[in-house]
């Protein structure tokens, strides 16, 4: 019996990802948690006829905490998409007064009712909620570092959708899979173009469209802000994203002798094969999205010889987001911590 629960599921990634969930075998539960529409989500993913059941969970009130442990009880993963979104004009980082209390409470609901749960987290800014949901859990005695994951895919798929459109004629972004490590806003995003199948086509680029390229990777959130002119940001594109990590881990929890890598922002703790070999790579920042070997136990072994191949103007990149990355991690644990 696999449980999947969507903590924000009437949302606009919320919906499609539970749709998407909905469409997974694998899955035989699909619990979904919302402050509010949520009975009519329900409602309407539950005519379709494949393999899992759906259960959707509304609070009666803000002091109503049964809802909440109703989903989340025996869940095997969580995905928390929970949250405001970004309008034109706000950083990710704007968003940290109203989101981080929401994760908080999210990650206190999985802490009582199903702390053994993979946890995805989706909710930005993803540099301190991820932080904040390992603080969490850590004050309830109940964290292990490796079911927890920052959803940072969403800019993989960015990097390898842009660079094929770069080489439209010979190449389909399913040609790709860019590692982008770092964090998840602005420059603290790093695509490693140089590593792997794109380097031939991206060393090709002008030093100008390699910049360009690099930025439209780091800035892709923006792009979509603006087209939605207030009306929010990713949706579809996250829904995706967040599914396919999701995908990839529960594909790892049955695969036999298969690899299952991706990337995402992880709490770099000594008890992750490979994790303090990371840490000493980033200057000892506790979270760093990089690729990982995903397995029974979720993350299984850190990939952080990838830092020892990057290119000189990779490096440059990586100081940048280290740098950034600092502050985004530290307000989070302190937001806990406090
Ligand atoms: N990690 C990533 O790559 C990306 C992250 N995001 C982030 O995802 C979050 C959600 O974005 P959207 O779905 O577009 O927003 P949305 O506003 O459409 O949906 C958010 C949902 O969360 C619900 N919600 C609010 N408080 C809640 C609580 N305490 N418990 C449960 N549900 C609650 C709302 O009722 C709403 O249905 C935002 O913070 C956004 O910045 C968005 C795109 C990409
Ligand atoms: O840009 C935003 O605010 C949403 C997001 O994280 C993304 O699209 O990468």
């Amino acid at each position: 019996m696999v449980k999947v629960t969507v903590c924000g599921a009437a949302g606009g990634i919320g919906q499609p990802l539970s749709l998407l969930l909905k469409l997974n075998p694998k899955i035989d539960e699909l619990s979904l948690f919302d402050v509010v529409n949520v009975p009519g989500v329900g409602a309407d993913l539950s005519h379709i006829c494949s393999n899992s059941s759906t259960s959707s969970h509304l609070p009666s009130s803000r002091e109503d905490k049964s809802a909440l442990a109703e989903s989340l009880k025996g869940s095997d993963l969580v995905i928390i998409p929970a949250g405001v979104p970004r309008k034109p004009g706000m950083t990710r980082d704007d968003l940290f007064n109203i989101n981080a209390s929401i994760v908080r409470d999210l990650a206190q609901g999985i802490a009582e009712n199903a702390p053994k749960a993979f946890v995805l987290i989706i909710s930005n800014p993803v540099n301190s909620t991820v932080p904040i949901v390992a603080e969490t859990l850590k004050k309830n005695g109940v964290y292990n570092p490796q079911r927890l994951f920052g959803v940072t895919t969403l800019d993989i798929v960015r990097a390898n959708t842009f660079i094929s459109q770069k080489y439209a004629k010979e190449t389909k972004a399913t040609d790709f899979n860019i590692n982008v490590i770092g964090g998840h806003s602005g420059e603290t995003i790093v695509p490693l173009y140089s590593i792997g199948n794109s380097k031939s086509y991206y060393d090709k680029l002008s030093e100008e469209d390699k910049k360009a390229l690099i930025n439209r990777v780091q800035f892709g959130g923006d792009e979509v802000v603006k087209a939605k002119d207030g009306a929010g940001s990713a949706t579809l594109s996250m829904a995706y994203a967040g599914y396919k990590l999701a995908e990839s881990i529960l594909k790892a929890l049955t695969s036999k002798g298969e690899e299952v890598v991706e990337c995402t922002f992880l709490n770099l703790d000594d008890s992750i094969k490979g994790a303090a070999e990371a840490k000493k790579l980033v200057k000892n920042l506790d979270f760093f999205s990089l690729p990982v070997r995903l397995g029974a136990n979720g993350i299984e072994e850190v990939k952080y010889d990838i830092l020892n191949n990057i290119s000189a103007d990779e490096k440059k990149l990586l100081e940048v987001a280290i740098e950034q990355l600092s502050g985004n991690i530290d307000k989070g644990v302190a937001f806990i911590k406090k």
